[in-house]
């Protein structure tokens, strides 16, 4: 039996100024999942957002959210077990960090003792200095904000957390470092996330499942490995096209992993030598010429080995679907 889902969306059509900016839309987001909406600017990915967030009413379907339906009566009970990560880093500037970090979970009354825990090790995570505490917003560069915000929507450790283009004012270092902060902290706390981006590599490395967006419709729902290899249409093909992961030496050794290309168990008699999942299958090449079998690592655990072999069936599939 599937777990229920924490957003289900049923048939929810929106209408801006007689315009449909949502049609007939269906959708469901499972738990610990990270689903991203991408797609072109005016698609509806933002709208879509805002209709969870219950800000704009739908004028047809149905919401719910963990199994409650979103209506005036349950609004504030769901919003309180939501996490939100926007572009415009949204942190009071009159609060120290710490007040920042701290205003929620008050809300929610959680004990004391739980949230200076939770934030010295979600401090720790995003590599801020604990010394950071007492600092105002404004003393913290435009990434440590955008850092500062992302922990706070972890923070109250809610179910759900809705990250609309949290990144894109960001340069690409910093962009970077803090999509590997959001997957670290979302394995480590494991909620959902609804994340949306107009950037394809954004996508194919956050998502586990990723949702096309066009016109106020979802025109693929897909993993990201399938919409690279077998997308739905031309429009999601040459969306996909330019990316970065569309060449094969950029794709994550974790993927064949977890796609069923080589073992759960080591290969017997060769020796082992243990990779993280996120190097690259260009990487990967040399590494196998050194070394006979990879254990490819997700933090600490190791989640498959790779061999020679393993490589090749996969590249041999590449070739099959190009
Ligand atoms: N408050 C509003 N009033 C009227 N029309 C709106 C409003 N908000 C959005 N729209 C329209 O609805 C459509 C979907 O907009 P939305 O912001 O959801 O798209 P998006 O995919 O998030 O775009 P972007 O990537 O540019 O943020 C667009 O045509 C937009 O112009």
């Amino acid at each position: 039996m599937p777990n229920t889902p924490v957003i289900q969306l049923s048939n929810i059509s929106v209408v801006y100024d007689q315009q449909k900016a949502i049609d007939d839309l269906s959708l469901s987001v499972y738990p610990h999942e990270i689903m991203v909406l991408v797609g072109e600017s005016g698609g509806g990915k933002t709208t879509i957002l805002r209709t969870i967030s219950g800000l704009v009413k739908p004028v047809s379907g149905h919401i719910l959210v963990n199994g409650l339906t979103l209506n005036d009566q349950n609004l504030r009970k769901i919003r309180l077990n939501m996490g939100y990560v926007l572009q415009q880093i949204s942190l009071f500037p009159n609060m120290t960090i710490k007040q920042n970090l701290t205003l929620l979970p008050e809300i929610k009354h959680q004990s004391k003792t739980a949230v200076d825990q939770t934030i010295k090790e979600l401090m720790a995570a995003a590599k801020l200095p604990i010394g950071y505490l007492s600092k105002y917003p404004n003393e913290l560069s435009g990434g440590e904000q955008q850092r500062v915000g992302i922990i706070r929507a972890f923070g109250t450790k809610p179910d759900l957390i809705l990250m609309d283009e949290p990144f894109s004012a960001l340069d690409p270092v910093s962009r970077e470092q803090l999509q590997d902060l959001t997957l670290s902290i979302h394995r480590h706390f494991n909620n959902t996330i609804l994340f949306i981006t107009h950037d394809m590599n954004e996508a194919l490395k956050m998502g586990q499942q990723i949702g096309v967006v066009k016109d106020g419709h979802i025109i693929q729902l897909d993993t990201p490995d399938n919409l690279v290899r077998h997308p739905s249409n031309d429009y999601v093909k040459t969306l996909f096209n330019g990316s970065e992961a569309h060449k094969i030496e950029n794709v994550y050794i974790r993927r064949l992993v977890l796609a069923g290309y080589g073992r759960k168990t080591p290969f017997k008699k060769l020796p082992v030598t243990s990779v993280e999942g996120d190097r690259t299958l260009g990487d990967c090449y040399q590494l196998l010429a050194q070394n006979q079998q990879l254990a490819v690592r997700r933090d600490s655990q190791v989640i498959g080995y790779l061999n020679s072999e393993s490589v090749l069936n996969f590249l041999a599939t590449k070739e099959t679907n190009n």
